[in-house]
């Protein structure tokens, strides 16, 4: 029997991105890739946050991502908040930082807001990572479409812990039929750590409308890092200030380029939906 089956766990959405969080900072348990997979199949998440016990002096936990098709992420922005209204309770913190298999994150509570510091970008081809150098990651010299007749190109490609192209558009966002192209760019060989694929388009210089097909988990109604990504490729080509507001269908995210270090500051909500307990049977196929 599963090490999971009967455990508590938190189903929450960071406006609209749905997230399980689940406690395992006992230490009992470390959860499998097909794990994974078997809860998406029962209680449907986009990414599944699991804290384990910290393993560094003065981090607070451990934490890995899953997405819902079981691969992992190294950041996960909306997720961060849900962990952060669960986890700064219980440890009686205002202030956390969580540790990845990549990074150290830390996160604040903001009145009734959460902000997750995700670090600096990643700008150079190499590190997105890109399979060539493909000309200046503002822009990069890709298109998706018929010869000639592109449907979108030209993307700002940014690394925020996991892997953004960004395509910008002069109209609604919601016009581009992201669940047929969003695939198709994700596996696309020029990514080969596939990519999130975001659509933006600039309503002024404070302001963003996006919608993105994430890696390993479709389309959704938000995605923290991609709005980092989108923050951090506009006020690089000059669209934006460095702090920008970015609504995606699930609600908005306020983005900070912070000048001072190049840090990636991101607030928004976090909210609890239920509370429920895997059962044993869920695992069965998945040992
Ligand atoms: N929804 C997340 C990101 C998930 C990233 C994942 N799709 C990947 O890069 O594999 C967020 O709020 O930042």
């Amino acid at each position: 029997m599963s090490g999971l089956a009967n455990r508590p766990y938190l189903k929450m959405n960071g406006i609209g991105n749905e997230i399980v969080v689940l406690d395992l900072t006992d230490g009992s348990h470390a959860v499998t890739p097909a794990e994974a997979r078997a809860i998406a199949a029962h209680e449907p998440f986009d990414q599944l946050m699991v804290l384990y016990p910290p393993q560094q002096a003065g981090s607070d936990a451990f934490m890995r991502i899953f997405n819902g098709d079981g691969s992992q992420s190294g950041a996960c922005g909306n997720g961060t908040r849900c962990v952060s209204w669960y986890l700064m309770p219980v440890l009686g913190k205002d202030r956390l930082m969580l540790q990845t298999p990549t990074s150290l994150v830390e996160a604040r509570r903001a009145e009734a807001d959460f902000t997750v510091d995700m670090g600096p970008p990643a700008l150079d081809w190499q590190a997105i990572p890109l399979a060539r150098d493909a000309g200046d990651t503002r822009a990069i010299d890709y298109a998706y479409g018929p010869a000639g007749a592109p449907v979108l190109q030209s993307p700002s490609v940014v690394n925020m812990g996991n892997p953004h192209a960004v395509f910008w558009i002069d109209r609604d966002p919601a016009e581009i039929d992201l669940a047929t192209i969003g695939p198709a760019i994700e596996h696309d060989p020029l990514f080969p750590e596939r990519v999130n694929v975001s659509i933006a388009q600039v309503r002024d210089s404070g302001h963003i409308v996006l919608r993105v097909w994430e890696r390993g988990a479709g389309l959704t109604r938000a995605c923290g890092s991609a709005a980092c990504a989108t923050g951090v490729a506009a006020a690089r080509l000059g669209y934006t200030g460095r702090r920008t507001r970015i609504s995606l269908p699930g609600g908005d995210l306020r983005i900070e380029w912070r000048e001072a270090d190049g840090h990636v500051l991101m607030t928004g909500a976090a909210e609890l939906e239920h509370e429920g307990r895997f059962a044993a049977s869920w695992f069965a196929d998945a040992a």
